[in-house]
């Protein structure tokens, strides 16, 4: 059966969920284990079974949520240095930071969601699934940013489906250490700046005063064919 025919939620997790993210993440060039492909299977389950009283995602089929979860929140993995430290800003039900967790054992990962139910899940996750190198905080970013342990520690901020480039910026800017950047993942409803004349695919941009140079990456989800972006913005500096 292929991936198309995936209907019932008890197929998540089932030999054939776990292909589609595999085969998904090999487009990407990114391998993705078995074991590893078992641990997303086994946070989708959970992610949907909270779901039902605590909103974390308006993606239910299977097939949506192995494609437009799991082997989406793959497609920044080739972007990430060994050993960064990395902020998901507004992290919802776990994305992308927890399939990044589980891929990449060699990064520290610190999710990050302005509502406490959903940090609940995300602590919850991060215990059942006996993940390592991740911890969930409940607070707004633009509190936490300001001030230690948070200030300046982190090389990259990864955001998906979270605002405008500007928003985002300017709520995450703080977060960055020298040299580090920011990474925001949008699909065609999230972005805004997708239509903006002024947010050129690559190039420097001014947002809230800082100057950023862009790097836009634009690609398709497998199986699904949607349309998806990565926008790395990186400070410049002495701008
Ligand atoms: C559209 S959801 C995206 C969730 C997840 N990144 C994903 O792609 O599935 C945006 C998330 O950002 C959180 N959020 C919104 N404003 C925030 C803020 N100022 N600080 C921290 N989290 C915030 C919301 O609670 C929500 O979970």
């Amino acid at each position: 059966m292929g991936p198309e025919r995936m209907g019932d939620i008890a197929t998540i997790d089932s030999e054939q969920w776990r292909q589609t993210v595999i085969r998904g993440a090999l487009v990407w060039g990114v391998a993705v284990s078995d074991a590893q492909a078992r641990i997303m299977g086994r946070h989708a389950l959970e992610l949907l079974h909270w779901n039902r009283t605590t909103n974390l995602t308006a993606i239910t089929d299977p097939l949506a949520v192995a494609v437009k979860h799991y082997v989406d929140a793959v497609a920044v993995v080739p972007w990430i240095h060994r050993g960064a430290r990395i902020l998901d800003a507004g992290s919802g039900g776990g994305f992308p930071g927890i399939p990044l967790n589980i891929l990449r054992p060699d990064l520290s990962v610190t999710l990050v969601d302005s509502v406490r139910k959903k940090v609940s899940f995300l602590k919850y996750a991060i215990r059942t699934l006996n993940l390592n190198g991740i911890t969930a905080v409940h607070g707004r970013l633009e509190d936490l940013g300001p001030s230690p342990p948070y200030r300046g520690s982190y090389d990259l901020v990864v955001c998906r489906a979270f605002s405008s480039l500007e928003d985002f910026a300017g709520r995450t800017l703080p977060f960055l250490s020298p040299g580090g950047s920011l990474l925001a993942m949008k699909g065609p409803q999230s972005d805004p700046d997708q239509e903006n004349e002024n947010h050129k695919d690559d190039g420097p941009i001014v947002l809230g005063g800082t100057s950023f140079s862009v790097r836009r990456h634009r690609y398709r989800l497998p199986f699904l064919d949607a349309q998806r972006s990565l926008v790395r913005l990186t400070p410049v500096s002495g701008a």
